[in-house]
């Protein structure tokens, strides 16, 4: 919020409008905004008006819409007296309700009083202004102003569309809920003694803010990560094998369920049913060239051509007999009574029509022998052949067989639908002005266009900050609406890498491994969970970029393809030589590379795409493979060049 707040004080009551009583509450709210101890704010317009529908409507309009106040606060007319009105014109003048602030004046003061059951409070916006109705009585609109103080700019902001502030707030309840747990405990507890209540109670309700959503829908995560100087300086986690991870997730990679899709969206799934041809092809004797067709028996010699077959013509109406002949083309029927074909380059013209257009008779150079260049009926497939089985991966010749055959609506394995979500206080959209301490997302963009690549339906899950609410929320919102979620970040070993903790204490998720001895992705985590009676798979992996998009090649590649039901699920692995001597490292290295092919040489030749920092993208970019490099040992330290090794192709 940039400037004060320009509010609004309406009084609603028939006897101070008419001089009969003093206006005390208004007064008072006047008082307390103008001090600016509820929140920074000038009372801009004030008035006192009778328990008057229309002029209360009038008079809220003109604020909203002339002065354009950024608050309204009435008091009064809100009770159960027939004459109690105020909550009714408010309906009317707002556009959009905000109950949450009712729901909490009415929350807090029943904390104080039963009787604030009898209070009907309504509040919402019109336009950009912000409309509250207040309790009449002086005790109870302060009470209740007091109350929803807290959310009120942050509240401006919004309505006013001011994105910095508003992102300065979420980013400050971010971080004030990596310690809510601290708080939440403490307020519990807390019993502030009488002359200390009003203060206490304005303390208590900001910052037990994510407390009080707890109570009502477990929006608060259970991970305690305030223990930092306890945590482990060590990793719990075992270090595996990258075969170990991979075989390990492979096991949790159950087969999708069917369906039935159109044949022209069937591209890249597999089949889960066998086609069976219910009719020949061809469907009749076809010519194999453009030619005549001919019997067999009548050898070389001088024929009289009588008529045409062209592709698409029907064949019965044809018949050749002894000495005569039928010109073709290739993929017409083989008219009746002809056993061969004779391409026109093996005859000469012997006469034509007097139109000089018309062939009447040639000559066949060459005795054709019997069948020569004709496609018996089925001799591509036959009627009840099995032309594709259920498990074939469908690709684009794959197709055209269901095309040939008319079948328009296969059966096949669904493919699993991935959420990515990034995780990190840092991170902000690439569309968006950087922020000073920021950096742009690259991972969800990276890993979104990999799971696309293949088809895979993938959902933005935004990014989480780096406190458990945040990825509380966003990971229930992920696991919502997908089978896999794949996350970036917060899986290493700071005090701010809260994905697993808060994966076992709010999803009761089983942790399989989150350590694997590779570079990049050593934190590499994978985790399952039961989510709505679904099981669901989490793979958290480390957010530096390189080690996100290698690792998710890796592992997240095999498992879609298993659980698309293909056979085969391995990454496709070459041999290749390197170009210059590589320096290895400790653990077993994913080194991203080019490939180059020349004339005359027995494998491709690997040139490393240089400085292979996990958090340089520019080395994954235009790699071709990644070279599985040993890890270093004693004796040896680096690979010469011209080293055969293996090489796992990228982008297949
Ligand atoms: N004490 C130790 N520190 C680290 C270890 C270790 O074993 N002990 N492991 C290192 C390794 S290896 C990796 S890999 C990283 C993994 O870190 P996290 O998965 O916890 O990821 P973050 O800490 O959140 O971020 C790491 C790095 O990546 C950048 N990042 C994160 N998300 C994105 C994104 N969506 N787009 C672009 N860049 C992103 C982030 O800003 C950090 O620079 O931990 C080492 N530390
Ligand atoms: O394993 Mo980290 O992924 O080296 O960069
Ligand atoms: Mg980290």
């Amino acid at each position: 919020m940039s400037e004060k707040i320009s509010v609004g004080v309406l009084t609603v009551s028939d006897r101070c409008s008419t001089g009969e009583a003093t206006d005390e509450s208004g007064a008072n709210l006047q008082s307390l905004i103008s001090s600016g101890e509820l929140f920074p704010g000038t009372v801009d317009q004030y008035l006192c008006v009778a328990d008057d529908c229309s002029l209360i409507i009038k008079t809220l309009i003109s604020w909203c819409e002339v002065h354009k106040l950024q608050l309204i606060l009435t008091t009064g007319g809100t009770g159960f007296s027939p004459r109690d009105i105020t909550p009714e014109a408010v309906k009317k003048v707002i556009g959009r309700e905000a109950p949450g602030l009712s729901v909490c004046m009415l929350t807090e003061s029943l904390k104080i009083t039963p009787l604030a059951m009898l209070s009907r409070p309504v509040c919402g916006y019109r336009g950009r202004t912000l409309i509250v109705t207040l309790p009449g009585s002086k005790k109870a609109s302060e009470e209740c102003v007091r109350f929803i103080a807290p959310a009120i700019p942050h509240a401006v902001d919004l309505l006013m569309d001011w994105k910095v502030p508003v992102e300065k707030t979420h980013d400050a309840l971010q971080a004030e809920g990596s310690s809510c747990r601290h708080h939440t405990t403490a307020c519990q507890h807390h019993q502030p003694s009488a002359h200390q209540h009003q203060h206490a109670h304005h303390y208590h309700h900001h910052k037990c803010h994510h407390h009080q959503r707890d109570e009502t829908g477990n929006t608060t995560s259970k991970a305690d990560v305030t223990r930092i100087s306890g945590r482990p300086r060590k990793s719990p986690y075992p270090m595996i094998s990258v075969s170990e991870a991979l075989e390990i997730i492979l096991s949790h990679a159950d087969q999708c369920t069917n369906k039935v899709v159109p044949m022209q969206d069937a591209l890249g799934f597999v089949l889960a049913q066998d086609i069976i041809a219910n009719d020949p092809l061809p469907p009749f004797p076809a010519s194999i060239k453009d030619g005549y067709a001919v019997l067999s028996s009548d050898g070389a010699g001088v024929r009289v051509v009588d008529g045409d077959s062209a592709a698409g013509c029907r064949p019965e109406k044809l018949k050749v007999s002894s000495g005569k002949c039928v010109r073709v083309n290739t993929g017409a029927p083989i008219p009746l009574g002809a056993d061969a074909v004779v391409q026109v380059e093996d005859t000469e013209l012997v006469k034509e029509a007097n139109d000089g257009r018309t062939e009447l008779e040639i000559k066949i150079l060459k005795a054709p022998s019997k069948g020569q260049d004709i496609r018996p009926l089925g001799c591509d497939i036959a009627v009840g052949q099995k032309i594709l089985s259920s498990g074939t991966l469908l690709g684009p010749a794959e197709l055209g067989l269901l095309a040939t055959v008319g079948v328009t609506n296969v059966l096949v394995v669904s493919k699993p639908t991935f959420a990515v979500l990034s995780t990190g206080n840092e991170l902000q959209e690439p569309g968006e002005a950087l922020r000073e301490g920021h950096i742009r997302d690259s991972n969800k963009t990276t890993l979104k266009a990999l799971l696309r690549q293949f088809d895979y339906p993938v959902v933005d899950a935004g990014i989480a900050k780096d406190n458990p609410t945040s990825l509380l929320t966003s990971i229930r919102s992920a696991l919502n609406q997908a089978d896999i979620l794949v996350t970036t970040g917060g899986v290493s070993m700071g005090e701010r890498d809260m994905l697993r903790p808060v994966l076992t204490s709010d999803f009761n998720a089983e942790i399989h491994f989150a350590q694997v001895f590779m570079k990049p992705g050593k934190p590499t985590t994978f985790a399952t969970c039961q989510f709505n009676g679904h099981k669901k798979l989490i793979l958290g992996l480390p957010g530096n970029p390189v080690s996100a998009v290698v690792t998710a090649t890796l592992y997240i590649l095999p498992l879609c393809r298993k659980m698309s039901g293909r056979s085969t699920y391995e990454n496709t692995c070459i041999r290749a030589k390197l170009s210059t001597s590589i320096k290895l490292d400790p653990r077993p290295e994913y080194h991203r590379a080019l490939l180059c092919w020349s004339p005359g040489i027995d494998l491709p030749v690997a040139h490393s795409t240089g400085n292979q920092l996990s958090s340089r993208l520019l080395s994954m970019a235009s790699a071709q493979a990644l070279l599985k490099l040993p890890p270093a040992t004693s004796e040896t330290q680096s690979l010469p060049d011209g080293t055969v090794v293996e090489a796992l192709l990228l982008n297949m």
